[in-house]
């Protein structure tokens, strides 16, 4: 990926899935990890050298002849041109025109997942004696342009929260806004209203928890939950969550007396994640490499993502 664009190649109609596009890759072989599997097979079929590639996905597919399971990473950096190396086209493709493009039934949450961003953003409380008007104020004056915002607010009733979106909404059309998914759910007879006006929902673990199937949401709304242990990131790989926040990573000022899972554990369980993993709780905004050299896919955070 380069930017918006994502380079796609044509799979050779004599190819499992052939005759539509493809992301390059192949067969993990005997004795290699995934990460080993992805530099060869780069440089065999597009003539690149992998220099950084973020942990993405794990996607187990069903196909009629076969069950496939791909593991998705996102080379954010490589050298080298790439070069069809088996005669096939290559092309760059902007990342929100992929679904016009054909590809293999197994690639639906590929298309997805390259749209998230590696920020996710979350409003700050609302402390006293601030009222509900500066704290909306507050955010659409320091939201940062294009984030994708989590509009976290416990204490309005289900009417306020719904005009605080829809007023976030009217002011800052270029945020994609998440909704509290208990809150969404009692607005479902608004849902036709809500679609334009949010790109998501998040869950808390309770949420997760409670769920034994995906939430029948619009296809056009993210969802995302918050996982804290093994059991909660396990339920959200079978729901097939778009992401997770995994949390806290350090401890932090907005949930005091919670302590930080540290680097070696939050690794650990975020390995067990078959979908992309943010980190949240004590994370900077320059923590990002170091939590995609942990496994990670992005961070998340309320203070220090907003310019001080
Ligand atoms: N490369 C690639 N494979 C995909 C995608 N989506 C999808 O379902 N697959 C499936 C098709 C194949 O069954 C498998 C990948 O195998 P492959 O044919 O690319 O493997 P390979 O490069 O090692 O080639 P070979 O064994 O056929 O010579 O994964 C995709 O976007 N890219
Ligand atoms: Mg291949």
């Amino acid at each position: 990926m380069q930017s918006d664009q994502v380079l796609i190649c044509w799979r050779d109609a004599s190819l499992h899935q052939g005759n539509r596009y493809e992301f390059p890759g192949g067969k993990v072989e005997a004795g290699e990890t995934p990460e080993q599997a992805l530099q060869r097979e780069l440089f065999e079929e597009i003539n690149i050298r992998v220099e950084r590639a973020v942990r993405a996905q794990q996607l187990y597919f069903n196909y009629p002849e076969k069950t496939v399971c791909l593991h998705i990473f996102k080379v954010i950096a490589f050298s080298g041109k790439p070069c069809g190396q088996q005669n096939q086209a290559i092309r760059w493709v902007n990342r929100h025109e992929l679904h016009q493009y054909q590809f293999p039934d197994a690639n639906a949450p590929i298309l997805r997942m390259v749209l998230l961003p590696d920020q996710y953003v979350i409003t700050q409380p609302q402390d006293n004696p601030q009222t509900l008007d500066q704290w909306l104020d507050w955010h659409i004056q320091h939201t940062p342009q294009q984030a994708w915002l989590y509009v976290r607010h416990k204490q309005l009733d289900v009417n306020q929260y719904q005009q605080a979106i829809a007023t976030l909404a009217r002011q800052r059309p270029d945020l994609k806004l998440f909704a509290m998914y208990s809150h969404i759910q009692q607005l479902k007879p608004l849902w036709s209203v809500l679609v334009p006006q949010l790109s998501g929902v998040h869950l808390s673990q309770t949420d997760l928890m409670q769920l034994s199937a995906k939430p029948d949401l619009p296809t056009a709304w993210h969802c995302f939950a918050a996982c804290h242990d093994a059991a909660s990131i396990i339920r959200a790989n079978e729901l097939k969550m778009d992401a997770i926040l995994l949390s806290p990573l350090h401890a932090t000022s907005t949930h005091a007396g919670q302590e930080g899972l540290g680097w070696p554990q939050w690794q650990q369980l975020c390995e067990k994640s078959t979908v992309p993993v943010y980190a949240l709780g004590g994370i900077v905004p320059d923590d990002l490499v170091q939590v995609q050299q942990a496994g990670g896919f992005g961070v998340a955070g309320i203070r220090a993502f907003y310019p001080h």
